[in-house]
């Protein structure tokens, strides 16, 4: 059992150096298994629970992994792939499970999801995908909760996403990467992770327009080889340590972060924090005065889901009413309980919350329901009063590398501890 400890009252200052990203590490595994011959290498590879587990997966289905902590590098040499089958024991541990469903279908013909886990949020389906699968020829049997994909050979198709999925939208196009002939993907995702996917399966030879428009459209080659790849920045971790300063008054250097944080920082702006471009480096500073805000989360360029729960922190500790939309999962709430416990005011009425600040917050024993509750609980630790104790600890290592090294390095209170239970 892992736990989080937090102690309060530190601001924030130094250089905060951002992971490489989660969703877009993840489906780089699944793309890598589409190489049948050669080594893919992986670089700027965040040192999660969540990797270790797709290298445990990719392993499972029968190829060579590398794993280099310190130099954050991924070597995978996916020649012997030769099980259809995602075992349940790791599938179940992560969401990005299912993205390995189409390099099994094209390297052996199948493949067998006996579950797909990920952060518990209300209902997260995966019919876009199996719809899509079928659309492009494959036979979809279920039996309880395992799942079935068989195709000796997909045919390219015209496919449309009722929301654009995420993990749909790259699994469509890794499916369609070696179909035969045309697929056109109509309201495809838009996130930056999915454009470095659709980079890094350039590199292989797919061959892949219209990134970043919304349709897709892929022409489906023979065969894909194996190439090096750097993993985009991680906009979410870059976006906690924006917070950690913000609620700290605190002054960072993110080093790392490449691109902008687009919506976010625009919110934090209009809360008080400052934001400055340094050529490579984001510069964030803030007196720990913040006004409060209205947030509606949305896919790409919308406010990113993942990002609402730490938001959620940052108003509590705003002067005055907060307001936050859930627009993307129904059950992305759970983080309201705990930060009351902590003395927070937050009032959920369904896909809306509204939080009054600023209340102080007061340390004290929490759980982390999902990975982002969890790093919001470490944020509210940052600023609360006396000890705050957060439990899952696995669900923050689920998506953030050595985060207590990270900000101990800035002069937070924190460490992290191994319990028997
Ligand atoms: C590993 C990974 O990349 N995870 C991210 C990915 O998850 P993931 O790809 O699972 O999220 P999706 O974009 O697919 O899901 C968003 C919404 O669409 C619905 N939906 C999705 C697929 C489907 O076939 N049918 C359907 O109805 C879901 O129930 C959910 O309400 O995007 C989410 C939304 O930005 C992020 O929170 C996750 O961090
Ligand atoms: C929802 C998340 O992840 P996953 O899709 O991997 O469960 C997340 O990263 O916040």
């Amino acid at each position: 059992m892992v736990r989080y400890r937090v102690r309060g009252g530190n601001a924030l200052r130094g250089t905060a150096f951002i992971q490489g990203a989660k969703n877009a590490v993840l489906p780089m595994i699944g793309a890598a298994l589409l190489a049948p011959k050669g080594r893919t290498v992986l670089r700027n590879v965040p040192i999660i629970e969540d990797v270790r587990r797709a290298v445990e997966l990719a392993e499972a289905v029968g190829a060579y992994v590398e794993l280099h902590e310190s130099e954050r590098t991924l070597v995978i040499d996916a020649s012997r792939v030769d099980s259809p089958v995602l075992p349940a024991e790791i599938a179940r541990r992560f969401r990005g499970s299912v993205l390995f469903t189409p390099a099994l279908l094209h390297r052996l013909g199948e493949a067998v999801v006996e579950g797909v886990g990920g952060c518990n949020l209300g209902s997260r389906n995966l019919d876009f995908h199996y719809l899509g699968y079928k659309r492009l020829g494959a036979i979809v049997d279920e039996e309880e909760t395992v799942i079935h994909v068989k195709a000796s050979g997909l045919t390219g198709a015209t496919l449309y996403l009722d929301t654009p999925s995420h993990t749909g939208t790259e699994n469509l196009i890794m499916a369609a990467a070696l179909a035969k002939g045309t697929t056109v993907i109509e309201n495809a995702a838009l996130e930056p992770e999915v454009l470095d996917v659709i980079d890094m399966l350039t590199k292989m030879g797919a061959r892949i327009s219209g990134g970043g428009t919304g349709f897709i459209t892929v022409e489906g080659v023979d065969e894909l080889h194996a190439v090096e790849h750097t993993v985009m920045p991680d906009r979410l971790d870059a976006g906690v340590f924006a917070m950690a300063a913000a609620i700290t008054g605190g002054e960072l250097s993110l080093v790392g972060t490449g691109l902008d944080l687009g919506v976010v920082r625009y919110k934090l702006e209009q809360m008080g924090v400052e934001f400055a471009r340094q050529g490579a480096v984001l510069h964030v500073r803030s007196e720990g005065k913040l006004r409060p805000i209205n947030i509606i989360t949305d896919t790409y360029p919308g406010f990113a889901t993942d990002l609402q729960s730490p938001m959620m922190t940052v108003a509590a500790l705003a002067d005055g009413t907060s307001y936050i939309h859930e627009r993307i999962f129904d059950g992305r709430f759970a983080l309201a309980g705990e930060l009351n416990k902590m003395g927070a005011n937050v009032e959920v009425d369904g896909s809306r919350a509204v939080v009054r600040g600023r209340t102080p917050l007061t340390g004290t024993q929490v759980t982390a329901h999902d990975l982002r509750s969890g790093i919001a609980l470490v944020l509210a630790g940052l600023a609360a009063e006396g000890e705050t104790v957060i439990d899952s600890g696995y669900l923050i290592d689920r998506g953030h590398a050595h985060l207590a090294a990270r900000m101990r390095a800035l002069g937070a209170d924190i460490t992290r501890e191994i319990s028997e239970r």
